[in-house]
């Protein structure tokens, strides 16, 4: 082992871990500058280190054994001494370094100031004019007002067409007159509504003269800002515990009547003049861009996430002892199972996979937002159309990836001294937010039917649909030839996602040719154009990892790469069987692969994961830790239990 390798190896840690390290074929901070990008990478160590040096910062106990109002409170406490240094440690434009910083300090379970940086300064870029952004976006950044973003009701979240909240127009007074009518058009769900904003983002349907003009966005203030006292005319509070993610405030809201100025309407595209005259928007969908921010930075955030889950169980897997492959011998690592290999190992694939694509859906949303700026709306639909299915795929993908790896710690990964709860309930939750999956692929369904259409009509298509164009490929993966490479397998994967889109695109023509509506017909194909769009997705994750590793200097890196980059295509294309040989090829690397990714105890926040390995002794001082165990007999105990015994004995007597 050179020395270059030994980025994570330190003095004291387990040996058993050290021996893994020591077998490492690459650098592991290399590896890391491929994954984030060295820019962040190099900036996440910077971040680290800073945050070590400032003690306020550390959490005070481990979050699980916190109630939620301490969770509430400790998230609040830290919002508040970061705000004092945040400047000093990361660039507040950069969004992946505030989130590393938000990651690192606050962790994953909600802060008060979530919404107001992930929707509320977005939505005020995307759509305030030039006047409103002086009024309210340099306030939000200076952080003088939380805000947040309020679109979902109790009613519907999905179909924004049919949202209950109205803001009508008064013409005299030149106000809009919001309200929620019925107990189902509460507002319902946005982070930190309940307890911590004082401003939000109210998207409610717009009614001038009578006439309904659907969903629009309002600036609303919610609470005094001296006092933080609820607003006349509002209702607000907390919706109560949740899978996952109880950090966070998540509430409702009532509007009764609320009058708020003309000016309070975001109006960068649509506008309301103050006869009430309306100017429709040069897109009809520029209201929903704080969303395809969003979907477009959830990439990232699940790799990371499946990142977390997938270096907590391969370290553990490494220090956990258990049963014999050869009775003769000592047991083994269970990461020497080939059962164990085959589940985690493509994950740890999927999750350099979906870093790469998440990069990727940023640089295209940055590339949309500037030519926004410059009149184009061209690049609006491809961008929700790519968003959509990747959000959708990597999500669910992701929360399988974090299960398999929560059953690789055993009865440990289920105890909270794992932390794998809270990561799988708050990986699963971006299955539901910024769109249902399900509903999302129908959207990039839709896409693809276009495309399908356009392809039939002797046109070309370009950008990511272009291989739907393309004539004459083969049939089947039994005509690939190995030794032709990679681009192989990306053809073969152009080849089933076209025939997959093909086939919904005709079964959709059947029906609409047999005299079904259009909805109707839609609706006896969903499950064929999901799968198809399911399949697109992967194309693109797949040719995206193809294109990236192929840019990778580091031979040493390269070549890692190269070995997930054919597990993954193998996994995601062949038969479960193949792949036993690239799993062999991964195992002396399984550590260092995770080590990767440079997750810090502190971030983590795992016992199991520990990067020293040191896992039995810190699970005993865990327990021991526990509040249940600060009373030898709980006061409940005696309360409820105790006498029911008692009781029960004192009856078997009589
Ligand atoms: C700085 C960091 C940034 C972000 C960090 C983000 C996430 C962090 C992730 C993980 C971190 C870890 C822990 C944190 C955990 C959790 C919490 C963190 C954040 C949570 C935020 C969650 C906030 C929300 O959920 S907000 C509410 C979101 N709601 C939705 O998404 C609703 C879904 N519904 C819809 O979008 C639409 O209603 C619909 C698309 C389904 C249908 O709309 P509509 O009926 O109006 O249209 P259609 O008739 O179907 O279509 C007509 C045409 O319009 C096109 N279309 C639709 N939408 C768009 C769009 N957005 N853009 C462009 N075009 C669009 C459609 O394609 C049709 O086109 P066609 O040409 O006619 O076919
Ligand atoms: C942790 C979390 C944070 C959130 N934060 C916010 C926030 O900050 N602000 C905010 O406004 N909202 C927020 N939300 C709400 C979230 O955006 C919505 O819950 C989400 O968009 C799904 O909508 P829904 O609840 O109406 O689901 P529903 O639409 O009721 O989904 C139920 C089922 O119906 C199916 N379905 C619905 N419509 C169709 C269709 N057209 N075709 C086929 N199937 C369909 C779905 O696939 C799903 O299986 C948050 C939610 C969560 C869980």
């Amino acid at each position: 082992m050179s020395a270059h390798l030994n980025a994570a190896l330190r003095e004291g840690d387990n040996p058993e871990l050290t021996e893994e390290r020591r077998k490492a074929t690459f650098d592991t901070r290399k590896l890391a500058d491929e994954f984030f990008g060295s820019h962040l990478a190099r900036r996440r160590r910077e971040i680290a280190k800073a945050i070590d040096a400032i003690p306020e910062l550390h959490d005070t106990k481990p979050l699980p054994f916190m109630t939620r109002e301490e969770k509430v409170e400790e998230a609040a406490r830290k919002v508040f001494t970061l705000s004092k240094h945040i400047t000093d440690i990361v660039d507040l434009s950069n969004n992946r370094e505030t989130q590393s910083l938000n990651e690192m300090v606050i962790g994953i379970e909600g802060m008060p100031i979530s919404l107001h940086f992930a929707m509320f300064i977005p939505a005020l870029q995307g759509q305030a004019d030039d006047e409103q952004k002086r009024e309210w976006l340099d306030r939000a950044i200076r952080m003088e007002i939380i805000g947040t973003y309020a679109q979902t009701e109790l009613g519907h979240g999905t179909n924004l067409r049919m949202l209950e909240t109205t803001a009508t127009y008064d013409k005299q007074n030149k106000e809009f007159i919001l309200n929620s009518p019925t107990l189902t058009s509460l507002k319902w769900w946005p982070g930190n509504m309940g307890k911590s904003c004082n401003y939000a983002i109210v998207v409610a349907n717009l009614i001038i003269d009578d006439k309904l003009l659907g969903p629009h966005s309002f600036m609303v203030q919610l609470r005094d800002e001296n006092s933080h006292e609820t607003m006349p005319n509002i209702q607000i509070g907390d919706i109560g515990p949740k899978m996952a993610y109880n950090s966070s405030d998540n509430g409702f809201l009532k509007l009764s009547n609320l009058r708020i100025p003309r000016r309070n309407m975001l109006m960068k595209h649509a506008k309301v003049q103050e006869d009430g005259t309306y100017k429709k928007p040069p897109h009809e969908k520029l209201a929903y861009s704080a969303m395809v921010h969003v979907r477009s930075h959830m990439i990232t955030q699940h790799a990371m996430l499946l990142a977390y889950a997938l270096s907590i169980s391969t370290r553990y897997s490494c220090i956990r002892r258990q049963g014999y492959i050869d009775p003769k011998k000592d047991e083994v690592k269970v990461i020497e199972y080939q059962t164990q290999q085959h589940r985690l190992f493509p994950h740890i694939a999927r999750a350099y996979a979906f870093a790469f694509a998440g990069t990727e859906s940023i640089r295209k949303f940055e590339i949309m937002k500037r030519s926004l700026e410059a009149g184009n709306i061209e690049l609006i639909a491809d961008l929700h159309a790519l968003t959509s299915g990747l959000k959708a795929v990597v999500t669910y993908l992701a929360g399988q990836g974090i299960e398999q790896a929560r059953q690789a710690c055993g009865g440990h990964g289920y105890s909270m001294a794992s932390y794998m709860g809270e990561i799988y309930g708050v990986g699963i939750a971006g299955c539901t937010y910024e769109g249902e999956n399900l509903v999302m692929m129908q959207q990039l369904g839709r896409y693809l039917i276009k495309a399908v259409k356009s392809v039939k009509e002797g046109k070309k298509p370009t950008g990511y649909v272009a291989y739907l164009a393309h004539a004459g490929q083969r049939h089947s993966l039994i005509d690939c030839r190995p030794n032709e490479g990679y681009a192989e397998h990306i053809r073969a994967f152009e080849h089933i996602a076209r025939r997959q889109t093909f086939r919904a695109a005709e079964r959709l023509q059947k029906y609409e040719n047999s005299g079904l509506s259009t909805e109707q017909a839609w609706n006896n194909c969903t499950v064929e154009l999901n799968r198809a769009s399911r399949l697109h997705t992967r194309l693109f994750i797949a040719c995206n990892f193809y294109e990236r590793v192929l840019d990778v200097e580091d031979m040493a890196v390269r070549e890692v790469l190269e070995d997930l980059l054919h597990l993954h295509l193998n996994y995601e294309l062949i038969d479960i069987a193949s792949y036993a040989l690239e799993a062999k090829k991964i195992r002396p690397n399984a550590v260092s692969l995770v080590d990767s990714w440079e997750i810090t105890d502190r971030e983590h926040r795992s016992v199991l994961g520990r990067r020293d390995g040191h896992v039995y002794e810190n699970l005993f001082k865990w327990a021991k830790s526990s509040d249940l165990n600060q009373n030898d007999v709980l006061p409940s105990h005696k309360k409820h239990l105790l006498p029911m015994m008692l009781n029960a004995r004192k009856q078997s007597k009589l």
